[in-house]
């Protein structure tokens, strides 16, 4: 993959991050922009991030290595389209779109399955533009890759490295089994935030009650509610199918939630949460499944104020860095337990043997 003339087409939170890490790792790199509107360019440019400080037309694209599609999914295969006789032949055309199906049909449908390799970064908010972009987002967060059938071995290969200097983990999938899931654990829950919002909103009293005393668990469950409305619409056309299949199977589990209410049946209710819970504990960092990415151990943690300060700051004192850190409650360790990776073995075990020295009970899987 060469990285030395760069275009982005959209340059919000997602391509602006991207973007922005890609600069701070190669400040020598040429980046070319256009977005929906110029001030989200003029700022980019203010930034010292791309070249251009004016909207570009897509000829301006011709001269690229790599050209990211960052704007709404359904905007980015109409870019596709027309870029399809703009780029040169050793050009490659990725995206960073919440769905895959429909932008790899388009792909092969325009014969572009050589020049195209989809992505889809796993992290993000409900923030966008430019100003919400950061070099940081993309960090430990698990970076989809949907190669075509004609992509190059080489250009995957060269693609994860660019995902992993990113800072992010690259994951292999399937186009279709990409959306079926993201339908699963992103799409169907976009959804349920927005509806139990609107119901909330709608039978609200004048005093606004509901909302005056909403606490934790409603704004933990509807933060994404906040997210762009244009993106949704747009991820809800493209993904049409497999969020109808998605939305359908939790009604019906709804209603037999509803049913073990109604019929005042508390065995079932105890063990549909129990269930849920024990699923929940289970799910961890990202690095628990990437054994080669990160290098881990558990610690537990004494029940106090300033305990994972201590740790960290003594890890901190003998310089030895954390990749990422995070508080694992479940079944498997019965108390609370905190869960650091390092980049590498050796680093891994000067930790462990550090924290030991120091009184800590640390385990390994
Ligand atoms: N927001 C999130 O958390 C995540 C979003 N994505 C995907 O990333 C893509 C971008 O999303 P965000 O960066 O979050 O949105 P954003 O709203 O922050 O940025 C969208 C960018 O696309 C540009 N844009 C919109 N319509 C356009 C048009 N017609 N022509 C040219 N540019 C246009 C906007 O000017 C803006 O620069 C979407 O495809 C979304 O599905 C992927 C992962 C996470
Ligand atoms: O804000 C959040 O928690 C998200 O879930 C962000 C998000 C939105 C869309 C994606 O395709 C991927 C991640």
């Amino acid at each position: 993959m060469a990285f030395q003339t760069i275009g982005f087409i959209g340059l919000g939170l997602i391509g602006g991050s991207i973007a922005k890490k890609m600069k701070s790792n190669q400040p020598d790199i040429k980046i070319y922009a256009t977005a929906h509107h110029k001030e989200t360019i003029q700022e980019a440019y203010r930034e010292g991030l791309i070249e251009n400080n004016d909207l570009l037309p897509l000829s301006a694209f011709s001269d690229c290595d790599y050209i990211f599609l960052c704007a709404p999914v359904q905007r980015n295969l109409a870019y596709l389209r027309q870029l399809k006789d703009i780029i040169r032949s050793d050009c490659y055309i990725t995206d960073v779109g919440s769905t895959k199906t429909e932008i790899h049909e388009e792909v092969i449908r325009l014969g572009m399955e050589a020049n195209f390799i989809g992505g889809h970064p796993m992290t993000g908010s409900e923030k966008t533009g430019i100003l919400s972009a950061t070099n940081t987002l993309l960090e430990n967060a698990y970076y989809i890759i949907t190669p075509t059938a004609l992509t190059p071995k080489e250009e995957i290969s060269e693609f994860r490295d660019f995902v992993l200097s990113l800072g992010a983990i690259p994951l292999i999938l399937d186009y279709k089994i990409h959306d079926y899931s993201t339908a699963a654990i992103s799409h169907l829950p976009h959804m349920i935030a927005y509806s139990l919002v609107n119901l909330v909103h709608q039978i609200d009293d004048d005093k606004e009650t509901m909302k005056t005393i909403a606490a934790g668990g409603f704004k933990d469950i509807t933060r994404i509610a906040s997210s762009s409305p244009v993106m949704w619409q747009n991820i809800c056309a493209s993904n049409r199918e497999p969020l109808l299949s998605l939305m359908d199977q939790y009604l019906a589990l709804l209603t037999k939630l509803r049913g073990y209410i109604d019929s005042s049946n508390e065995q079932a209710l105890l063990s549909f949460f129990q269930q849920a819970k024990d699923y929940r504990d289970s799910i961890t960092l990202p690095s628990v499944k990437s054994p080669t990415v990160y290098y881990e151990c558990f610690v537990d943690l004494v029940d106090e104020t300033g305990g994972i300060a201590a740790v960290a700051g003594l890890l901190a004192q003998y310089h030895i860095s954390i990749k990422n850190i995070g508080i694992v409650n479940n079944r498997e360790f019965e108390e609370g337990v905190l869960q650091l990776a390092f980049p590498d073995k050796q680093t891994l075990t000067r930790a462990k043997r550090l924290l030991t020295d120091n009184g800590y009970m640390v385990h390994e899987r």
